[in-house]
């Protein structure tokens, strides 16, 4: 029998060559095949289940999890997965676990901040899992002022160790994931004491636990810090506290590629920037930019889907209702999210690119793009997170009702998305970050240097400050040139006004003090214009498949009007559009959309996501939605029994209290 597929009508109305649209948004042909496998691999795997996650004890989770990250490691040396398909492989069975910050951060601070023969110790016992580590940087009283943290690492000349004390309750580390119950070490960024002097927060490898029987070694104090947002998500990561009592370290456990401590004590700076002990966060930054547009992604294909399915209002005739994505309304909601998902999926691959440049730049020690890495990865890490965040609660919405049910798959994908907003740098401070660095960008104009790479549109100042833009027709704004311009010519004027408004404090950090909502939305509309240009960027590029091209030429066009209207204010104030053009580039949205429409379901069909990836009744592939619920519904715990536990001693005195109170 032909299984069902409620879709079936939509899919058929798609425009374009779906699996070349698996492909490009995959990013090659072998990415496809690779993530199709493991998808598929994890879906069949009844260890991998995750429909009864949100039900579960926190221990209870916790020891699923441990379950989970034991089996996941079976499957990855048995079928001797790449690294590459192992991340897959953990993105798919999609739960937190310690297993992240062990690869993601623990790993790479060794890689990135190590010399070469700490490299030789550590990593092989680290590859293998013989010890398991985590990334503990953050303390109850500092996380975003890395130089404030309070943990000290005092070198002891005449042992040749260093004495790792935590002086305060505000310097206990607290939130490094993997470290309330499972790292048997941690890189530890902890204040540098030599001969009574401070030489700032380094790192250094520490063993917590002993390898035999996971106690926690003497003078160390550890264990998880509680209970997270929502039921599920984030709640399955030991996210730890741990304080030091004079812990002692050997000399050679501190990370020395940046700066050494030597035998007698001296302190010796090296050539190499000090932001390299930074560094593993401008990885895993990057990373997170790759994840939003899979959170997005999700998000969006539940949203999608269920709006195909649902109908309210609009019976003519006895004739159905009409499906909500017919709406207006529901298509101005979705549809830019949509376009968002495919857009920071090429920001992300473009920011890999990048990554992977600076990376071997900085193996040959060359560090002149490190600047730019950092603004690039840290205010793509916050624009992303924050649209997706949002954009995870506006599908909720799109879903109506039946979004709040657990079983949506929207409330624990939320629950587990929204702490990216927060770690690996606060959001709006890592904006800030962004603002620096495009202040001294323009206080450097004219000065004969050059912007290069994503401020190379500054060196054109001079053009992108008077000129005007030439849309006349609703249709002038489908030009790239067009939109390019307009983003350009905003991101500067809006730099420029910035740093003039800076040059009237006589302190220029009082004026970054006093300016900074504003810095904020100028570090803003520089990342939007980064993520705009890549994807017209993107679309340069040979893209084989029918119709393929022209889908994503229309959700360029979509991401880029949304984003104009959004920010009609900053356009028309700065002057680079007049409010008339940007009526036009609204018109021009709303015929965007309806050039979306028959496309919409195919376009998220292209993510390729698993029903069990999904995890979500509103979102299923075959759109069973109403027949899923309803059968789900009587899974639930609560419905057990006909009647509840707790009636005999609450609820039947309530309900027989009328008897005695018509006495009274
Ligand atoms: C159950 C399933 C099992 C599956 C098992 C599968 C097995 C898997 C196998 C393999 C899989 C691979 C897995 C990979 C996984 C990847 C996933 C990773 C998930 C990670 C989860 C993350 C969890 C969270 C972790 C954290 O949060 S860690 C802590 C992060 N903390 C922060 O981000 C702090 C933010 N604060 C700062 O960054 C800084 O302090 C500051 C705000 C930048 C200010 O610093 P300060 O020194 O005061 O700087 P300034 O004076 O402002 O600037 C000085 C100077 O430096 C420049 N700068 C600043 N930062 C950087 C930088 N990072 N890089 C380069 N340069 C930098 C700045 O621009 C200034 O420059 P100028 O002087 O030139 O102006
Ligand atoms: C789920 C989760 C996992 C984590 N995992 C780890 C981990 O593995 N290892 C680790 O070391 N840490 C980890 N962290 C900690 C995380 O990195 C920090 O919480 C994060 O960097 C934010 O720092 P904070 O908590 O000090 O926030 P704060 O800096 O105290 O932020 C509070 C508010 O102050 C504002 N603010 C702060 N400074 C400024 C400023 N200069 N200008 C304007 N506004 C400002 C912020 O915008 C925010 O609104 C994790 C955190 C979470 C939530």
């Amino acid at each position: 029998m032909e299984a069902l597929d409620y879709h079936a009508e939509e899919r058929r109305k798609a425009e374009f060559n779906l699996d070349e649209m698996k492909i490009v948004w995959a990013g090659s042909r072998r990415n496809y095949e690779l993530s199709d496998r493991v998808a598929r691999l994890v879906a069949s795997d009844p260890v991998f289940r995750k429909d009864n996650r949100t039900m579960l004890t926190r221990k209870d989770l916790f020891k699923d999890t441990l379950r989970k990250a034991a089996h996941a490691w079976k499957r990855i040396i048995d079928l001797r997965l790449s690294e590459e398909e192992a991340n897959m492989l953990r993105s798919y069975v999609d739960q937190p676990a310690f297993t992240d910050l062990h690869w993601g951060m623990f790993i790479p601070a060794i890689k990135g901040q190590g010399t070469s023969e700490q490299h030789e110790k550590w990593l092989p016992m680290a590859y293998k899992m013989q010890i398991i580590g985590c990334y503990a940087q953050t303390e109850l009283g500092h996380g975003s002022n890395v130089q404030g943290l309070e943990t000290t690492a005092t070198f002891d000349p005449q042992t040749d160790e260093f004495d790792l004390h935590s002086p305060t309750l505000t310097s206990s580390k607290w939130w490094p994931g993997g470290l309330g119950k499972v790292s048997t070490h941690a890189v530890v960024y902890a204040r540098l004491i030599t001969g009574g002097q401070d030489h700032g927060v380094h790192g250094f490898i520490v063993q917590l636990r002993g390898l035999d029987d996971h106690l926690p070694l003497p003078g160390i104090t550890v264990g998880d810090i509680g209970m997270k947002f929502g039921s599920g998500a984030y709640n399955s990561m030991d996210n730890g506290l741990l304080r030091f009592d004079h812990v002692r370290i050997p000399r050679n456990q501190m990370l020395m590629r940046v700066s050494q401590v030597t035998r007698e004590g001296k302190f010796v700076q090296s050539d190499v920037p000090r932001q390299l002990v930074y560094g593993t966060m401008v990885y895993v930054r990057q990373t997170i930019v790759s994840d939003a547009s899979c959170a997005l992604a999700r998000a969006v294909c539940i949203a999608t889907r269920y709006s195909a399915v649902r109908r309210q209002f609009g019976s003519q005739n006895g004739g159905p209702e009409i499906q909500v994505i017919d709406y207006k309304t529901q298509q101005s909601r979705l549809f830019p999210l949509l376009a968002s998902a495919y857009a920071f999926r090429f920001v992300g691959e473009w920011l890999k690119w990048l990554y992977t440049d600076v990376t071997q730049r900085l193996q040959a020690n060359d560090f002149s793009t490190l600047p730019e890495a950092h603004a690039c990865t840290a205010g793509l890490k916050s624009m992303t997170t924050s649209v997706t965040a949002d954009a995870i609660e506006e599908c909720r919405k799109l879903c109506g009702g039946h979004g709040y049910l657990s079983n949506s798959g929207l409330p624990e994908l939320f629950a587990v998305y929204i702490p990216t907003c927060t770690y690996e740098g606060d959001n709006v401070v890592l904006l800030l970050q962004v603002a620096r660095f495009l202040m001294k960008t323009v206080s450097q104009l004219g000065s004969g240097k050059k912007p290069v790479g994503t401020t190379a549109y500054m060196g054109r100042a001079e053009h992108l400050m008077q000129c005007r833009c030439e849309v006349e027709m609703a249709q002038d704004w489908l030009k790239p040139s067009t939109i390019l311009e307009a983003f350009e010519a905003r991101a500067v004027r809006m730099s420029i006004a910035c740093a003039k408004s800076l040059g009237k404090f006589s302190n220029p950090e009082d004026g970054f003090a006093e300016l900074s909502p504003d810095l904020v939305e100028v570090a803003i509309a520089h990342c939007q214009l980064i993520v705009v240009s890549k994807f017209l960027e993107k679309l340069q590029q040979d893209i084989p498949g029918k119709g393929v091209k022209r889908q994503l030429e229309i959700l360029c066009n979509v991401y880029a009007l949304h984003l104009l209207h959004k920010h009609l204010g900053d356009f028309v104030a700065t002057g680079c559009i007049t409010p008339n053009q940007g009526a036009l580039a609204n018109e021009q949205l709303r015929l965007l959309y309806a050039q979306v429409r028959p496309n919409a379901i195919a376009l998220v069909d292209a993510f390729n996501y698993t029903d069990h990836y999904l995890g979500s009744i509103l979102g299923c592939y075959d759109g069973n939605v109403y027949q899923k619920l309803y059968q789900e519904a009587w899974k639930d715990p609560l419905n057990d029994t006909v009647v509840p536990d707790g009636y005999l001693e609450y609820l039947r005195p309530i309900l027989k209290q009328h008897i005695r109170t018509a006495r009274l």
